[in-house]
């Protein structure tokens, strides 16, 4: 933006603008810098990147408050933040500071989860740390029949759970239930212990040591990036809850670190339990979450 500026009162090139902010994106080692440059002139003018070029030229005012708003991406404050949304898929949700920002990774997962629904008749869905709540809203606008029941234990999470489940819910979207609490508080799901049709979780997972981006390490909340040193204190507990859950041939599907696309289907694979274990990649090919089958305790006995 530095040396772009022209006189006082005059308007400028928008594409001149947007060229120099990506510029210093890039020079503050932003990953997409092109992409975020776009995104927030899109957000400032209220339209969608796509249709940028309608507004060749641009205000001093405007200028003014861009320069602010690529300054702070400079400082890399995550572009979800500035603009105010996340999304997933279909699900567009309000994120800010204290929650998770939903990330295209977990795009496959929700897909997965949509194609296993298929043939199953007003299913019950649970998502297990829903954060924002963006995959049990993505899970419900593909299936409205559904049943979806959404669980965070992180109050400063539940401010965006909720003001995302009522969008949604306002929005004409079927109601989505919320359990606000601890996945592990054995009270706060009993009643559906042996009822889902579908478990899924995009859990805290990142082993302690791993080194992360600032956006990251300075705006998602830790508990919900890291899980201990090997980053599986959480998925360890939580497969046995899924399974719980689950009714006969209902399936689980756990997002993971792309360091663990062995790891996490071994534990699946010694829970007599589960079957058909199989592992997944994300958009990008890197190993991102695995599936299973609940089978019965009797049947799976017979195969020891
Ligand atoms: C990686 S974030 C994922 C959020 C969301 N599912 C998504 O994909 O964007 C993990 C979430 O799990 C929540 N969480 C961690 N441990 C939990 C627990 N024991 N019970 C309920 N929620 C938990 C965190 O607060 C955080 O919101």
């Amino acid at each position: 933006m530095p040396g772009r500026v022209t006189a006082p009162g005059q308007r400028q090139s928008l594409r001149a603008a947007v060229r120099a902010a990506a510029v210093t994106l890039g020079q503050a080692g932003v990953a997409s810098p092109g992409v975020d440059a776009e995104e927030l002139a899109a957000h400032l003018l209220g339209v969608e990147r796509t249709r940028l070029g309608l507004t060749p030229l641009v205000e001093p005012d405007w200028v003014s408050a861009y320069a602010e708003l690529v300054a702070r991406r400079a400082e890399r404050v995550p572009l979800q933040h500035l603009t105010g949304f996340g999304y997933l898929g279909r699900a567009r949700v309000a994120v800010g500071p204290g929650v998770f920002i939903p990330r295209p990774e977990t795009e496959s997962m929700v897909e997965w989860v949509v194609g296993a629904l298929r043939g199953r008749q007003r299913p019950l869905v649970v998502d297990l740390c829903t954060g924002t709540g963006a995959i049990a809203i993505a899970v419900a606008l593909a299936r409205p029949d559904a049943r979806v029941i959404a669980v965070e234990k992180s109050v400063e999470a539940l401010v965006w759970t909720r003001r995302n489940l009522t969008a949604h819910a306002e929005s004409g979207g079927t109601p989505i239930e919320l359990r606000g609490g601890d996945v592990f508080d054995e009270r706060l799901l009993s009643d559906l212990d042996g009822a889902a049709d579908v478990v899924v979780s995009n859990p805290p997972y990142v082993p302690a040591a791993t080194p992360v981006e600032p956006e990251v390490a300075d705006h998602d909340p830790a508990e919900a990036v890291f899980a201990g040193a090997d980053g599986l204190d959480v998925i360890r507990p939580l497969v046995s809850v899924a399974a719980s859950l689950l009714q006969r041939d209902g399936w689980l599907a756990i997002e993971h670190d792309d360091t663990h696309g062995e790891t996490v289907p071994e534990m699946l694979r010694r829970r007599r339990v589960l079957a058909d274990v199989a592992d997944h990649r994300d958009l990008t090919g890197r190993p991102r979450f695995v599936t299973a089958r609940r089978v019965p305790l009797a049947a799976a006995d017979q195969r020891r």
